[in-house]
């Protein structure tokens, strides 16, 4: 088979080929159905510590564009529904070819042209592909920010600003060092939607407790347009690079919010 990815050949509908998990129960992403999820009063706000990286790369790896630093800094998550810390791994995004497609969760049904993804690794295990492989829903803590178009987003700006260096699948380039990652968090990260899921593209690993925003974060139509300039490994535009939702089965929703 084709190496995995988003078209009518390699897409999501054939990925269960090479990783018969796809059709496990515990698959991401989800429709956020806002009428079966259940408040949890014992939620904790989460709370993000990200320090500037000194050697960070910003890549285009054919199927997304990703923040990479090349190794951690002691920028970590705790709190919300996370027994333990978790170290930042990596961020990424998920976006469309218009304004009505993109995202990987929707809200009752609804999709947001794009959703940003903030992966951290359960701080227990000695790397990152120990924690994928760690078995269980507590290998990595996924943050899920959907965007919407409005205002510019300055402190995406650094970011979306390089898209045109990595319009090329395999290109990369790196991150000047005064990047304010930080920045791009809500002061606050509060209101939000969490369940036990899987990574959204293969291997699927079912390692991910997800935390989903419900706050939707805001980039302008000229940095919406910047990701739809991008090209993924068979030359066509990266757009649509999102999983359709999969089903819930026996699992519950929490949310942070009333
Ligand atoms: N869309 S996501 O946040 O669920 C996601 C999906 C895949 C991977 N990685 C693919 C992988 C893991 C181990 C070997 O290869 C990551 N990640 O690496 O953070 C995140
Ligand atoms: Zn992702």
């Amino acid at each position: 088979m084709a190496p995995w990815g988003y078209e009518k050949d390699n897409g999501p509908a054939h990925w269960h080929k090479d990783c018969p998990i796809a059709n496990g129960k515990n698959q991401s992403p989800i429709d956020l159905i806002n009428g079966e999820v259940k408040y949890d009063s014992g939620l904790k706000p989460l709370t993000a510590k990200y320090v500037p990286f000194s050697d960070a790369k910003f890549l285009n790896n054919g199927h997304s564009v990703q923040f990479q630093p090349s190794a951690g800094n002691g920028s970590e998550l705790t709190g919300g529904p996370l027994a333990v810390k978790y170290n930042f791994e990596q961020f990424h995004f998920h976006w469309g070819n218009n304004d009505t497609e993109g995202s990987e969760h929707r809200v009752d049904g609804k999709m947001y042209p794009a959703e940003l993804h903030f992966v951290h690794w359960n701080s227990t295990n000695p790397s990152f592909k120990d924690a994928v492989g760690s078995g269980g829903p507590n290998g990595l803590a996924v943050l899920g920010f959907f965007l919407k178009v409005g205002a510019e987003n300055a402190a995406l700006k650094p970011i979306t600003d390089l898209i045109p260096k990595v319009k090329d699948a395999g290109t990369s380039v790196t991150v000047p060092s005064n990047f304010d990652m930080q920045a791009i968090l809500p002061a606050t990260l509060t209101d939000y939607y969490t369940y036990d899921g899987s990574l959204t593209t293969p291997p699927l690993a079912e390692c991910v407790k997800w935390i989903v925003f419900k706050q939707p974060l805001e980039v302008s139509a000229a940095q919406m347009e910047a990701f739809r300039s991008v090209i993924n490994r068979d030359g066509k535009p990266m757009g649509g690079n999102y999983r359709p939702p999969c089903p819930l089965h026996d699992r519950a929703v929490k949310t942070s919010f009333k």
